[in-house]
C-alpha cells in the first residue's frame, strides 16, 4: 500500500508516519506540506536521517490522487477543501480533525468558527470510533478520526449509557490533557516558562469537543442528552485522562459496571478495563494505541466515576487513524500498532 500524509511535519504527522513505518502493508508514505515543499525530511527533523531523507512533497490533487490511502492531520478548516476534490479519485481518505465529524454544518461553524465542509461530503464521511462503528468504517471511504478527548470519554460512558446503567441526562465529565495536544505550533499557553509547574482549565464550558460528545452518545446510543465537559493542561507531554461523574440506576452494583465494560470490550484489543485504580494512569498508554477504561461506584452517593485514558497522539489521533484505515483494507486492527507503552 502506499500512504500519504498531509500535515506531516505536525505532531500526529510525525506519530502517523512512526506507525506506518512498522505496518507490513505499508511500502512507501508520501510526507506532504504546505509550507516547506522540497525540504528534506531528515533536515527539518535529524531523528530521521538515514530513515526518511526524502523531499517534502507539495500538495496537489493528481499528487495525491496516486495514493490508496490519504491521511490528513491538520488544522481544522484545512481538510474540509482538500479533501472534497479527492473523493471517489481513488485513495480512502481519512481526517484527523474536527472538520468531517459535526453532521450539523451550523453547530461545526458555531464551535470551531471556521467554514464547513460541503454538505454531501460531510453526509458521506463515516465517525472513525473504531469499536463503536466497525461495519460503517469498513465500507467507508472518508472517516472523521475522532478528537482526542471524545475518544477517551466515549470508550469509557458508552456501554454503561447503552445498558442504562448510568443517567445520561447529568453527566459531568473533566478531563486533562498533556501539551502536545495542543499540536507543534508554539502560543502563549504552551511556553514552558509559563505551562510547566502549572495547571489550567481552559475553554470552559466552550470546548469544540462538546458537540461532538454529544452526538456521539446519540449516535451510538439513541439517547439525546446534553453534557458538562471542561478540560485542562497538564504539564507533561503525552496523555489524557478523562474523568465523567455520572448517577448511577437505582440497584445496580459495582460488579454490573465492571461485567458491562469488560463484556463490551472482551474482543477488542486496544480497550483494557482495568481493575486496580493504582494501575490508571497516562504513563500506562504513553506511546501505545491502548484506551485503559475503569469505574468505580460510590455507594454512598449512588454516583459511578468513570476513567478512560488514552495517549492523545495515539489512539486520541495517529493510532486510531491506522486502525481505521487497517479495517478499511479489512486487515487486522493490531497491524502495525503493537507497540507497548513506554512506561517511563
Ligand atoms: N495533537 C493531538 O493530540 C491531536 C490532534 N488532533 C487534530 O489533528 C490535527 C493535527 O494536529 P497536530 O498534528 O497536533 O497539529 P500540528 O500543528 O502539530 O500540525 C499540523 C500540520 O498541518 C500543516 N498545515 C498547517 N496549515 C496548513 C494548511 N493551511 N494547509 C495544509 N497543511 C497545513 C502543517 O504542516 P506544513 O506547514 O508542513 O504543511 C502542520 O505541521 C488538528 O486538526 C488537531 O486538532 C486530533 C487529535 C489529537
Ligand atoms: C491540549 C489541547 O489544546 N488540546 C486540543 C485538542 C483538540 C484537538 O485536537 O482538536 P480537534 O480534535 O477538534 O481537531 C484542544 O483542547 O483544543
Amino acid at each position: 500500500m502506499k500512504a500519504g500524509i498531509i500535515g506531516a511535519t505536525g505532531y500526529g504527522g510525525l506519530e502517523l508516519l512512526r506507525f506506518l513505518h512498522n505496518h507490513k502493508e505499508v511500502e512507501e508514505i508520501g510526507l506532504f506540506t504546505s509550507s516547506e515543499v522540497g525540504t528534506q525530511f531528515s533536515d527539518k527533523f535529524p531523528h530521521l536521517t538515514d530513515i526518511y531523507d526524502q523531499p517534502l512533497l507539495k500538495l496537489e490533487d493528481d499528487a495525491l490522487a496516486e495514493y490508496d490511502v490519504v491521511f490528513a492531520s491538520t488544522p481544522s478548516g484545512v481538510s474540509s477543501t482538500i479533501f472534497p476534490s479527492l473523493v471517489e479519485r481513488g485513495p480512502k481518505l481519512i481526517d484527523l480533525s474536527g472538520d468531517f465529524r459535526l453532521k450539523n454544518l451550523a453547530s461545526y461553524e458555531t464551535w470551531y468558527k471556521k467554514t464547513p465542509a460541503p454538505q454531501e461530503i460531510v453526509e458521506r464521511s463515516v465517525y472513525g470510533l473504531t469499536e463503536w462503528n466497525e461495519r460503517a468504517i469498513e465500507k467507508a471511504d472518508l472517516i472523521a478520526n475522532p478528537g482526542c478527548y471524545p475518544t477517551a470519554v466515549l470508550l469509557s460512558i458508552l456501554p454503561l449509557i447503552k445498558n442504562r446503567l448510568i443517567d445520561p441526562s447529568f453527566l459531568v465529565i473533566d478531563a486533562k490533557s498533556g501539551i502536545s495536544g495542543a499540536g507543534n505550533k508554539p502560543s502563549q499557553a504552551t511556553h514552558f516558562s509559563e505551562a510547566n509547574e502549572s495547571f489550567s482549565i481552559y475553554k470552559i464550558n466552550e470546548h469544540q469537543h462538546i458537540p461532538e460528545i454529544e452526538q456521539a452518545i446519540s449516535m451510538f446510543t439513541d439517547i439525546e442528552t446534553t453534557i458538562t465537559f471542561n478540560t485542562h493542561l497538564v504539564p507533561m507531554i503525552r496523555g489524557i485522562l478523562a474523568t465523567s461523574y455520572a448517577q448511577v440506576t437505582d440497584g445496580v452494583t459495582q460488579k454490573q459496571l465492571v461485567d458491562c465494560l469488560s463484556e463490551t470490550y472482551k474482543n477488542h484489543p486496544f480497550v483494557r478495563v482495568i481493575q486496580e485504580a493504582s494501575a490508571v494512569g497516562t504513563n500506562r498508554v504513553k506511546g501505545s494505541n491502548y484506551c485503559d477504561i475503569y469505574v468505580k461506584l460510590d455507594e454512598r452517593t449512588n454516583r459511578a466515576t468513570i476513567i478512560g485514558v488514552i495517549d492523545n497522539l495515539v489512539k486520541g489521533a495517529a493510532g486510531q487513524a491506522i486502525q481505521n484505515m487497517n479495517v478499511q483494507f479489512g486487515l487486522p486492527q493490531q497491524t502495525g500498532l503493537q507497540l507497548v507503552p513506554y512506561f517511563i
